[in-house]
């Protein structure tokens, strides 16, 4: 169970309210405007952003001021955060050690990742020979490989067409169904919540709402639902 217990987060004059959990192995999405407190919330979760106050906790454990290496959690950002000079197989093989010194059984592990994603023999491309949607694939091969049991995704695949968008999310839900991974979402678009998040939660007016299967709440929207949906 991933748990925010009384949790008050401050960004300057921000000020961001989060009470509530989410069950092991469930994708929550968090819908919300630009600037509603999103990427904060995701930020408290990987360690960027201490809380005032309150408390984050995994199975139990309170990760609040943990540092962020030491937590449960692997991000997956929109950009996807590769890096040029390295190559496919040594931007995912960061994800086990940031030295890259593998062994044989970490680098089968490095291509285990990439064959999952679908990106078998691309181990020894450059980021810049691939398209938006396979660098997409990489760091998600990378997130994946982390094997951490907490995945959080700000806008990952923004960036990328309906239809692509719409594969890798169908990936990411297969994957955290393999790994049993408790998911967080962030996103602007209710029907990526739609695609693969058994909960939303909306954020708005400095708080975290409290999550709601998602078929049921976009059906029949709140009042501060309504509004953002417009
Ligand atoms: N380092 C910071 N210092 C001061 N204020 C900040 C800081 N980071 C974020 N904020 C403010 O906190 C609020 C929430 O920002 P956040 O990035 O969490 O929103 P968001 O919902 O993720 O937005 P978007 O969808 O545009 O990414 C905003 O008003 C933002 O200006």
């Amino acid at each position: 169970m991933l748990r925010f217990d009384g949790v008050e987060i401050r960004q300057g004059s921000f000020c961001l309210r989060a009470d509530f959990e989410v069950a092991p192995g469930r994708i929550l999405a968090l819908l919300g405007a630009s600037g509603a407190g999103k990427s904060t919330l995701i930020d408290a979760v990987a360690g960027f952003v201490t809380p005032r106050s309150g408390r984050i906790t995994w199975q139990g454990q309170d990760i609040t001021l943990r540092p962020p290496a030491d937590r449960p959690v692997s991000i997956l950002f929109q950009d996807n955060n590769l890096f040029p000079h390295l190559s496919v197989a040594q931007n995912v093989g960061l994800g086990l050690r940031p030295d890259l010194r593998l062994s044989s059984a970490q680098h089968d592990a490095v291509a285990g990742a990439l064959a999952r994603v679908g990106l078998a023999g691309f181990g020894g491309r450059m980021p810049g020979q691939l398209s938006g949607g396979q660098r997409s694939r990489v760091a998600l091969a990378r997130t994946l490989l982390r094997g951490r049991p907490v995945m959080l995704l700000d806008e990952p695949f923004a960036a990328l067409g309906p239809a692509l968008k719409s594969e890798m999310l169908d990936l990411v839900a297969a994957l955290a169904k393999d790994a049993g991974a408790t998911v967080l979402m962030v996103t602007h678009d209710p029907e990526d919540a739609r695609a693969i998040a058994s909960e939303t939660a909306l954020v708005a007016d400095g708080r975290v709402h409290p999550p709601h299967p998602t078929g049921a709440l976009l059906a029949d929207p709140p009042e501060a639902l309504r509004r953002y949906l417009g």
